[in-house]
């Protein structure tokens, strides 16, 4: 009897606190219409002064329909909590308003604190997506990103500063659902307005962890940690290098700092923000989490196999093939094939001409000789064909004799400028010049490299010869894989974009008052200016945010590192999910991305994703993947241990549906079932009518994902697929939130129990 009481005592203070914050919701959503009444007005009135007419005032009016039509943008999208925390914090030390109208001190002031421990509240800040400001200035919400909120992050019972209950309101639309506490100072007994504070409910955190996952991944906005929040906000000067097992918030702090970071200097990343992710699948995974901040257009989250425009890889290569696609020894082969692929089995190997009405000849050996010459240095190959030219007629012209005969240095300068005009205007010469030195493409120069013996040849005492046999092959299918990717941006830069045909009028009138040979050094210049004019209109980004930085291969890194050459960067990360078999070849090649701007390295150390159940077993993966490495402190504990499952002799394909289907009963959510990589495709067709709540992935797909419920198909096979296969299965065994089954085939060797060799103490 007493403790219904009770429980109804907390309901009737529950349903009071929701009450309060609808108040102030209430008063939130007021305050908006009137703001959309006053940006409609501004439209209108933009509109009339517009009829004005002069230039000044259409300035203007382009200048308020601007602000005004971004005001109501973003007054009018509809968000989901859009008001999400409150923070009550002591007297703070010195009593200065910051720009969103918040006291700045994080300090409580000295007497603050009465000597009985009590204290009053002295300010109550909201925390929302946006900023809303009273008709009077005083703020009614705080924008998250705003300096005044860092505060319902960071504050911690062990470093509360001056907050001394954190409150994560659930609203939706306009109401409000409930009320979750926090309290920082649990000796104080504080009052606000004469009353003392309640308490709701044991941390909003949990709530949160326990929630279903859906196929998208949420805001953790209302929920950030201190150690996840110094991450968010650091300064984005130089490199933010972060490190976290799985589940630490690695990627929701990546996306959540892109938020910060244009919040924070909205002009400085009009260049753009890029995320790099390593899959589709994460990319599908996490794209709505920014437009969830109210932010959209300046961020671009691409998956490594699909940063070159046109080009969109989902293919996997097997892992000796990967392993050399990736690697820097690569660089070596590509250049050569960018250079080599200009010789092609069908080019000609003799120019004829006829110029001054006599027949004049380059044999091959002499053409040889002039491609050599023409490709000296490391300038872009498209970018030499007019010095090849510049090289043919020279040598055409020294065998006409035509030099040696005329010393009046003028006239020679238009005897040659008449010989050049004439070989030139022959369609003939310009056949052979297409013929001979073709424009080439990075797919022409990869499609090339598919032929063996090619390929061995610039591949000479690089790569061996298994190891070209492997890449020829694998170049001859039809799509690109993700690790072709990388290829084809390398290539790009080696080849450079083709010389555009120059117009022949725009220099005659020149050729004529100058003679060619002072036309020269003019024309080589404009060509560099247009290479470096080119190279600065790739993309290039203002920051660059590398997930699961791990997993880049060398020749990835020099692609991602080419499009934040001027860029601040966020890099995250965990070596011990790394997929790339040559961890140093990798870190080199990031160091030479990242070039010599100065670190700043976090932590992160707590797993949000998965209960200590799970952890614990994939601890014992990670022991053997790398020993000594610590695995992240798991938050909860459901009580449920995976559970282990051998085939025997049974049907592999009945076994994982009926897990499949006994874990849809048990999650609301969704359930991946990850299998090697070479079952991918069978396993999709197992899993097949089972509906949408149910994924089958290759374990290279798994990457950054996460389930209700996972099913881990035969970790041995995982585990034996490539050099890194132990690391891969680590990652395997940790995106399950809930609920984790193991089905052992075989080469698992289990044990009595179901419990594969790998998984045993
Ligand atoms: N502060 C938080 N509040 C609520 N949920 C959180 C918080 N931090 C992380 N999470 C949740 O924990 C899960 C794991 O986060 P995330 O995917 O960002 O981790 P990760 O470090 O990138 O993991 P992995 O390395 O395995 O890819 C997600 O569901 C995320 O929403």
């Amino acid at each position: 009897m007493a403790a219904q009481e009770a429980d109804r005592v907390v309901d009737t203070i529950r349903d009071r606190e929701v009450a309060v914050e609808q108040d102030h919701l209430d008063q939130v959503y007021r305050r908006l219409e009137e703001k959309i009444h006053e940006a409609e007005f501004l439209m209108r009135d933009a509109a009339r002064r517009g009829q004005v007419g002069t230039p000044g005032a259409l300035a203007e009016r382009d200048a308020q329909v601007f602000r005004a039509g971004v005001h109501l943008n973003r007054l009018n999208s509809e968000f989901e909590d859009f008001l999400f925390g409150r923070i009550d914090l002591l007297y703070g030390k010195d009593g200065k308003k910051g720009p969103d109208g918040a006291y700045t001190s994080v300090e409580p002031a000295d007497d603050a604190v009465r000597p009985d421990n009590t204290a009053e509240i002295g300010e109550t800040l909201h925390i929302g997506r946006i900023g809303v400001l009273d008709a009077d200035y005083s703020p009614l919400v705080i924008d998250w990103r705003a300096p005044a909120a860092a505060p319902f992050y960071r504050a911690t019972p062990v470093d509360p500063g001056r907050v001394v209950r954190r409150r994560v309101i659930r609203s939706k639309g306009r109401r409000v659902l409930g009320v979750e506490d926090d309290l920082m100072r649990p000796e104080l007994t504080a009052t606000l307005d004469g009353a003392e504070l309640p308490v709701i409910g044991d941390g909003a955190l949990m709530a949160a962890l326990g929630r279903a996952r859906g196929h998208t991944m949420r805001d953790i906005v209302s929920s950030i940690q201190a150690e996840q929040d110094l991450v968010i906000r650091a300064p984005a000067a130089s490199v933010t290098y972060v490190e976290g097992g799985p589940g630490t918030g690695k990627t929701a702090v990546a996306l959540h700092r892109a938020a910060y970071l244009l919040y924070q200097d909205r002009r400085r990343y009009a260049g753009g923000i890029l995320i790099v992710s390593p899959t589709p699948l994460l990319v599908a995974y996490t794209e709505g989490v920014l437009p969830s901040l109210g932010e959209e257009g300046q961020v671009a989250i691409r998956a490594v196999g699909s940063l070159v425009d046109g080009v969109e890889a989902t293919a996997y290569d097997d892992p000796a093939v990967a392993r050399v696609k990736g690697s820097s020894r690569m660089l070596k082969v590509l250049r050569k094939a960018a250079r080599g692929a200009l010789e092609r089995g069908d080019a000609p190997d003799r120019l004829r001409v006829v110029a001054f009405g006599r027949r004049v000849e380059l044999e091959a050996e002499e053409l040889r000789s002039i491609r050599h010459a023409a490709l000296g240095g490391t300038a872009p190959v498209n970018l030499l064909r007019p010095r090849a030219r510049r090289l043919i007629l020279d040598a055409l012209y020294a065998k006409t004799g035509a030099a040696a005969r005329q010393s009046d240095p003028e006239l020679a300068a238009e005897l040659r400028s008449s010989f050049d005009e004439d070989v030139t205007s022959e369609d003939s010469f310009t056949e052979f010049l297409d013929a001979w030195w073709p424009e080439l493409t990075p797919r022409g120069v990869l499609a090339a490299m598919a032929d063996e013996r090619r390929l061995g040849r610039w591949a000479r005492r690089v790569l061996n010869q298994g190891e070209v046999r492997r890449l020829a092959r694998s170049l001859r299918r039809d799509a690109y894989s993700v690790h072709d990717v990388a290829l084809l941006d390398e290539l790009q830069t080696l080849l450079g974009a083709p010389a555009r045909p120059r117009r022949k009028r725009e220099l005659d009138p020149l050729d004529q008052l100058t003679g060619l040979e002072e036309l020269m050094p003019v024309r080589e210049e404009s060509q560099r200016e247009r290479a470096e004019r080119l190279e600065r209109e790739r993309v290039e980004y203002a920051h660059v945010i590398v997930d699961e930085a791990q997993d880049l291969t060398p020749m990835q890194w020099r692609m991602v590192g080419r499009r934040g050459r001027h860029a601040t960067w966020t890099v995250v990360g965990d070596p011990a999910q790394s997929s790339w078999s040559v961890p140093d070849e990798a870190a080199e090649a990031r160091d030479e991305a990242l070039g010599t701007r100065p670190r700043r390295r976090f932590t992160l150390t707590v797993n949000y994703r998965n209960p200590a159940e799970i952890a614990e077993l994939a601890a014992k993966v990670l022991a053997l993947a790398m020993p000594g490495a610590e695995s992240p402190r798991a938050v909860r504990s459901t009580g449920v241990e995976p559970r282990f499952t051998a085939v025997g002799d049974g049907d592999l394909a009945e076994v994982v549906r009926d897990e499949a289907r006994r874990l849809l009963d048990r999650v609301d959510g969704t359930v991946g079932v990850v299998v090697a990589m070479n079952r991918r495709e069978q396993a999709a067709r197992w899993l097949a009518d089972l509906g949408d709540r149910v994924v089958a992935l290759g374990s290279l797909e798994a990457k950054g994902l996460e389930y209700d419920a996972t099913v881990v198909v035969s970790p041995a096979e995982i585990a034996d697929e490539s050099p890194a296969g132990l690391r891969v299965l680590y990652v395997a065994l940790t995106r399950a939130t809930q609920q984790l089954t193991v089905i052992a085939g075989r080469r698992d060797e289990p044990d009595e129990a179901g419990v594969p060799d790998l998984l045993r103490d």
